[in-house]
């Protein structure tokens, strides 16, 4: 039973996901949380977490810790974004198991349903056909470790559970243009082209694909859902249930920043799935459900960005 009390490991406390997670625990009057920066300690060695585990003996982990990037850095480094993410993953996960920690909430990702799955995508979805070739490799990664939690769940019976997120944004987000998200690298682009006498924009792809957006302190929400609740099954889809084109995205975008200038979209680069929409029904029958709607988001998101833009530390520029 998680209590208050309970000493809670949050993997990744210093991510976008992660620290919102922390921040909501905090706040709720959770008092024994347990956090490392990856430069106290790498999550890829195994030895190190295995000693950690012995040493810290926690009642309950939240996997926030990954590789993560958007489309262009899962299609340049595939090999890191699967071993990375397997290693991270299999260490906790394992470590976790022979430390009798009672429970486990694991976050994969959108990107693990077939790239033409019929939409909107449900959980029973997972393994029926081919990935989207872009992110297969983090894909699989992420599939790992839902089938490893679902293992433990069957031959131990552990409350160990998978949240599958839609694509987040919010404070602490990664901006830097290479690495990140369309959301963030819109928000960026934008406000520095308004900066530049409403210079023109270049976005990526052709500005067709749909995706789903949901606020990171929603998703926060939903992990402490989790925490709080014995959910029945071993996977569960996390979203707003609403998608949109990256084009009207790039145009919401753009009048929250005030951006006036031209859009142009790259052709070269990739558009990725055409479209990932969740069916999120399961979640919001057990009583979870998303609070912030896109465009306040983007506000919050924005003004978050404006505050920090000059503590490098807290935005990730590069
Ligand atoms: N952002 C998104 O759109 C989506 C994210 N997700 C999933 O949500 C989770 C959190 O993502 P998000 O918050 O966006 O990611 P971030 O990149 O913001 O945070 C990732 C965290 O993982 C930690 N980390 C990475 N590698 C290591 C390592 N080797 N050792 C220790 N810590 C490490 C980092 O620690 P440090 O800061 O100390 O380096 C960082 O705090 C991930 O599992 C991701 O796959 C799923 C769907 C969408
Ligand atoms: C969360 C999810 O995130 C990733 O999948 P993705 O949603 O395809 O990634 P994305 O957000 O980077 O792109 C979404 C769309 O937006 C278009 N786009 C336009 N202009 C920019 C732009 O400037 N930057 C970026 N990054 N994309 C742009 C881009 O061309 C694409 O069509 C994987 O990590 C996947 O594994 C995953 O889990």
């Amino acid at each position: 039973m998680v209590t208050k009390q309970s000493k809670i490991y949050i993997a990744g406390h210093r991510g976008m996901v992660g620290s919102a997670i922390w921040r909501q625990l905090s706040d709720q009057g959770y008092t024994n949380l347990l956090g490392f920066t990856s430069a106290e300690f790498d999550l890829k060695d195994q030895q190190a977490v295995k000693t950690f585990f012995e040493e810290k003996k926690p009642d309950v982990v939240i996997d926030a810790a990954a590789r993560v990037g958007g489309i262009l850095a899962n299609s340049n480094y595939p090999y890191q974004f699967l071993m990375e993410n397997m290693q991270i993953q299999n260490n906790l996960i394992d470590a976790a198991l022979q430390n009798d920690v009672e429970k486990f909430i694991f976050l994969g990702s959108s990107c693990i349903y077939p790239k033409m799955a019929p939409q909107p995508l449900k959980e029973e979805y997972l393994l029926t056909d081919t990935l989207e070739p872009t992110n297969e490799w983090y894909a699989v990664a992420k599939i790992t470790g839902i089938k490893t939690c679902e293992a433990i769940r069957k031959q131990f019976g552990k409350d160990y559970v998978s949240l599958m997120p839609t694509n987040l944004y919010g404070t602490h987000d990664n901006f830097d243009l290479k690495t990140s998200h369309v959301l963030p690298a819109m928000i960026r682009k934008f406000h520095e082209a308004k900066e530049n006498d409403n210079a023109a924009v270049t976005l990526w792809g052709s500005g067709t694909p749909m995706r789903e957006f949901l606020y990171v302190d929603d998703m926060a929400a939903s992990v402490i859902f989790a925490l709080e609740n014995v959910l029945p099954e071993h996977l569960y889809n996390v979203g707003t249930g609403v998608d949109r084109t990256i084009r009207e995205l790039a145009e919401l975008i753009q009048k929250v920043v005030g951006h006036t200038g031209e859009i142009l979209w790259d052709a070269e680069k990739p558009d990725g799935t055409p479209r990932k929409l969740m069916d999120v029904s399961k979640m919001h029958d057990l009583g979870w459900k998303h609070k912030v709607e896109l465009e306040q988001g983007i506000v919050n998101t924005y003004n978050w960005f404006l505050e920090n833009i000059n503590n490098f530390k807290e935005v990730k520029m590069s």
